[in-house]
């Protein structure tokens, strides 16, 4: 995607020049002072900004980093391992997941992986397989003594590994894996089988070519038992370091995707494959030297409930990469609306530009605040993980905004890709083919559905705890405990709040005791009970990973009266905050404005919903001139835009045929 109207790669993002022609052909009143956009590019990098200008200096300067889209799996799998290495030869791999201060670790790689995945999302999943899933699995479910071993080799890039998890026949219910191992006391192993072809491991992402290792999730039963002691995880080879077959697996190729051609995902079957004993992951459950098995979790369901938990952070990588890849999609199509003209008043006067249509104003700028909004919570987040936040709260907070934060972008890339018209539907124009490699992200790492599920699971959980103590309740759901105040402006992040914690606090009680009606039929269980009312648990996920969304924004920021509650970090300079509270504003109205359960419940009233469809349509008039500086705020390096980022007449041109 090299083109001569545009500037060579850079390696730090630089501050997008207007274009000469983004005078606006309306002229509305900017409501903010200029925007301090190098300030908020960092912003938006949240950390690790020397790592990341480290990235996209190696992007910039390699040939193996321009784009060439259309290519068969084989040659963009051969590129994909390309740019790794040549990542790798860079050194950017030390000091992450073998580093000693592992927090340090992760948000090195965290960083690599979300400026990866601007680029070339294969990357950013490849790489996030083998250290975040394989290397993250050993780290998290390891012995110490299993880490030391092992994680020096998968940052070394020695042990190459993949996530056996899923089955033909088990996805989302990970739980109900069929993959046997089996404790042969004698040999001192575990045997690992295939019981049936609806067992074999599918979609593993490294395990039709690269993976020499991988951590494959199984059934464990002991000698004599006929119930298996619950999923464990084995690290297992499943090929020699020269690529040769090992006896015991069959490696089979999971053919084209959709997108994310880049990645080998693959088929594994185990054959009787002898794995020694002290390669099951002994954190939480062992067998010792003498066949005696232990486990720290009181069952075999709590047992899983701990193993996936502590891979939970992944989902925040892959939320990450949402975000980023609607960054890069809303810098596109703004850059393009600033340039592109349609339609002229009179056959004198010049045509219009694209950006100064409500219409589309109203289809790009409500999407690029949430983009920031989300990318804030996001970082914030990620540095609460593991410190200011318990186990509990991070796992609500990376399945609800996984899946609000993936669906997001999915919906934006798309409104991108058409507000470019035609051109968003050409190749090198990125858009369309980064979303058809990001729609994976839907329900990869756990189905967003499914998630949302969690979600209210927690909730429901929490709600229970507190009737249990006497009504009262704690953490995100506090705001049950008083009476809500009277409503703020509707124009504001807290009216919001209010009216999301209104919505909340009917739905929640009415979808336990609607629950609770059902439990009590005759042959009832708390499966079928709670799947009889999931329509109604899906409103409740989505209004609380809503409010946790905005209310981790305002106080990151300290931004529209702080949030109420919420821990967060509120470490952004002072020149951001208008620009901040009028992003953060324009997202909370556009959901309110998208979430129909608010007027269903009654939280909404039909007159301020009115009020609040039409406040986006001002908010929006008055951004139209910063467009070009929220842009750049999507921090988006000119080297990993697009031709019709720039002239695209220019690009066209006879000339350059
Ligand atoms: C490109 C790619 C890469 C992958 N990489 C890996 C990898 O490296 N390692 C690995 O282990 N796995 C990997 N996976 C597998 C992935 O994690 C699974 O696809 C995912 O968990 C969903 O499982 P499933 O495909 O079986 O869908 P299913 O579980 O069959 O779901 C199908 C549909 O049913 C719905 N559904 C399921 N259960 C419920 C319910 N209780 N209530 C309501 N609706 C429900 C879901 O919402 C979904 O829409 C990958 C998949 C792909 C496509």
């Amino acid at each position: 995607m090299v083109s001569a109207t545009r500037p060579a790669g850079a390696a730090t993002v630089p501050a997008l020049p207007l274009p000469p022609c983004a005078a606006t052909t309306s002229a509305p009143l900017a409501i903010l002072p200029p925007i301090d956009v190098p300030a908020a590019q960092r912003h938006m990098e949240g950390h690790d900004h020397a790592t990341r200008a480290a990235v996209l200096a190696v992007m910039a300067g390699s040939p193996t980093f321009r784009l060439h889209p259309g290519e068969s799996k084989e040659v963009e799998r051969a590129r994909t391992a390309a740019r790794w290495a040549e990542l790798a030869g860079a050194g950017l791999f030390v000091d992450t997941v073998a580093a000693a201060d592992a927090a340090a670790g992760r948000a090195k790689l965290d960083a690599i992986h979300e400026t990866a995945s601007l680029l070339d999302y294969s990357l950013c999943i490849g790489m996030s397989v083998h250290f975040s899933l394989f290397g993250g699995s050993i780290a998290a479910l390891g012995t110490p003594a299993q880490a030391a071993a092992w994680l020096p080799g998968v940052e070394a890039l020695t042990m190459r590994g993949c996530f056996a998890l899923t089955e033909l026949g088990h996805g989302s219910n990970a739980r109900g894996v069929e993959t046997e191992a089996r404790y042969d006391a004698a040999a001192d192993t575990f045997v690992l089988h295939t019981p049936t072809d609806a067992a074999q491991k599918y979609w593993i992402g490294g395990a039709a070519t690269t993976a020499r290792w991988a951590v494959a999730f199984a059934q464990l039963y002991m000698p004599g038992e006929a119930a298996s002691r619950g999923v464990h995880a084995f690290i297992v080879r499943i090929r020699e370091d020269d690529g040769a077959l090992v006896p015991g697996i069959l490696l089979a190729d999971c053919g084209y995707k959709v997108g994310l051609n880049g990645v080998d995902n693959g088929r594994i079957w185990f054959s009787h494959a002898p794995v020694p004993r002290g390669h099951l992951l002994a954190r939480y459950a062992r067998v010792d030297a003498a066949g005696v098995y232990t486990c720290d979790a009181p069952s075999p369901d709590a047992l899983f409930g701990v193993t996936m938990s502590a891979l939970s952070g992944g989902r925040i990588g892959i939320a990450a990469s949402g975000v980023g890849q609607a960054r890069v999609a809303l810098a596109i199509a703004l850059r393009y609306a600033l340039r592109r003209r349609a339609f002229a008043a009179t056959p004198t006067t010049p045509e219009t530009l694209l950006l100064d249509y409500p219409m589309h104003r109203r289809r790009l700028l409500p999407r690029l605040a949430s983009t920031v909004v989300h990318q804030t919570a996001l970082n914030d987040l990620k540095a609460r993980w593991g410190r200011a936040l318990s186990a509990k709260d991070g796992h609500v907070a990376s399945c609800g905004f996984k899946s609000i934060m993936t669906w997001h972008a999915l919906e934006t890339m798309q409104v991108a890709r058409e507000a470019c018209g035609g051109q968003g539907y050409k190749s090198e124009n990125r858009i369309g083919v980064s979303r058809a490699a990001l729609d994976i992200s839907a329900t990869f790492e756990g189905d967003n559905t499914v998630l949302l599920q969690q979600v209210t699971k927690s909730c429901l959980a929490s709600y229970a705890r507190g009737g249990k103590s006497g009504g009262r309740w704690s953490g995100a759901l506090e705001h049950l405990n008083h009476p809500l105040p009277l409503p703020p402006p509707i124009a504001s992040m807290a009216f919001a709040v209010y009216t999301l914690r209104r919505a909340e606090a009917t739905l929640l009680p009415r979808l336990a005791a609607a629950i609770a009606a059902s439990a009590a039929e005759p042959g009832a269980t708390p499966f079928a009970a709670f799947t009889a009312h999931q329509v109604a648990a899906d409103a409740v996920a989505q209004v609380h990973t809503q409010l946790l969304l905005l209310v981790a924004f305002m106080s990151a920021t300290g931004t529209g009266g702080g949030g109420g509650g919420g821990g967060g970090t509120a470490r952004v300079p002072r020149s951001l905050r208008p620009l901040l509270d009028t992003l953060g504003t324009l997202h909370a109205l556009a959901v309110v404005d998208d979430n129909a359960a608010l007027l269903r419940v009654g939280a909404l009233s039909p007159a301020d919903a009115a009020a609040v469809h039409d406040a986006i349509d001002g908010l929006c008039t008055a951004l139209r001139p910063h467009a070009a500086e929220l842009a750049a705020v999507m921090t988006v390096p000119d080297f990993l835009l697009a031709p019709i980022a720039f002239d695209v007449v220019a690009h066209n041109s006879r000339a350059r045929l």
